[in-house]
């Protein structure tokens, strides 16, 4: 019988934890926002289908996709082969957006074959596996998107602690709109404009940023946890890449949204609001000026605090 597996969007860096900070978010009308990977059985040789909105984005070669690449990576990690598996991707993430597509990919296949063959991977063997599978992609090993969408909620990194990660507090009412151009900017090349080492006057401001925001939320202090949120490290350098973006935050906090940040490395943006009703009109917003063409996609968020789990086939009606 086929099996389904789900991982949900994510934002890395949440604009104070470059790097490790990230969350997961779901859509508040119910909608899977995330890559699905079915597996429908056993072959001689693993095939894999593309199907989905963005399948079209994906490398026309299935051998150079992630889905099968995991597949190798996971045999070598248990170090002895596994039989083929019929497999398809239904690729729900843009690529190269900035929700954390190419780890979502990663994090479902990863998360699917462990279950598929009875756990033999611990929950941080796992995360390493997706950290060092993401890290191929992009060209240096980074959790923010991969830690999220594998154990959902917001997670803190813990580089060099044997938990690696943390999930923290949030709040229940607070709205995030993700708004994606349709657009695609390399998350590799993203990371290229950022400098190899910086100034102590801006490694202050990000390490009391960060503090600040983490604080905040242990205390359930709202007003600061807000306006802690401000990014010192990637949206100086990552600004000719989205020159949008000023006029978009002030026109987005004239409508009542508190904060305007880059999800990830871009292009989507991230607009946290407080309330519902201002969510709303940011959406539409966003959905009338920031999107370029047919690929665009924006949706109105919750944090999801649920990671990679099994799923009723999205296709069937019930
Ligand atoms: N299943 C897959 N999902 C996403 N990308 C894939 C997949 N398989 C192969 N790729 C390739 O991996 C690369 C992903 O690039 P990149 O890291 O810039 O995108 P991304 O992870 O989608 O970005 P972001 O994290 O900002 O959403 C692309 O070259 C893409 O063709
Ligand atoms: N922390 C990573 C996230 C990529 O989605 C970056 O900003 O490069």
């Amino acid at each position: 019988m086929t099996q389904y597996y789900y991982a949900p969007a994510s934002t890395g860096n949440l604009s104070v934890g470059f790097d490790l900070l990230g969350a997961a978010f779901e859509p508040v009308d119910g909608q899977l926002l995330g890559d699905v990977l079915a597996i429908h059985g056993e072959a001689v040789q693993s095939r894999l289908r593309l199907s989905g909105r963005y399948q079209h984005q994906l490398p026309a070669d299935t051998d150079d996709n992630l889905v099968l690449r995991c597949y190798r990576l996971f045999q070598q990690r248990l170090g002895k082969p596994l039989p083929g598996l019929e497999l398809e991707l239904i690729k729900a993430l843009p690529v190269g957006s900035g929700l954390g597509s190419s780890a979502c990919s990663i994090v479902v296949a990863c998360y699917a074959f462990n279950h598929y063959f009875g756990e033999p991977l611990s929950q941080s063997e796992l995360l390493q596996l997706m950290a060092e599978a993401e890290g191929g992609v992009s060209g240096s090993v980074h959790y923010d998107n991969v830690a999220p969408s594998y154990l959902g909620g917001l997670q803190l990194m813990l580089p060099g602690s044997r938990q690696l990660c943390r999930a923290l507090p949030w709040f229940d009412h607070w709205r995030v709109v993700l708004s994606y151009p349709g657009t695609t900017l390399s998350t590799k090349a993203a990371r290229a404009a950022i400098p190899a080492q910086l100034p102590l006057a801006t490694s202050i401001a990000f390490a009391a940023g960060l503090s600040r925001f983490v604080s905040a939320l242990y205390s359930q202090d709202e007003a600061d946890a807000m306006a802690a949120l401000n990014d010192v490290v990637a949206e100086p350098v990552r600004l000719h890449l989205m020159p949008e973006l000023p006029q978009l935050r002030s026109a987005l906090q004239a409508l009542g949204a508190a904060h305007l940040g880059i999800s990830g490395a871009g292009p989507t943006v991230f607009a946290l609001c407080p309330t519902d009703c201002a969510a709303r009109d940011v959406a539409a917003y966003l959905t009338q000026h920031y999107h370029k063409n047919q690929d665009a996609m924006t949706h109105l968020c919750r944090l999801a605090p649920k990671g990679a789990r099994l799923v009723k086939d999205p296709n069937s009606c019930n």
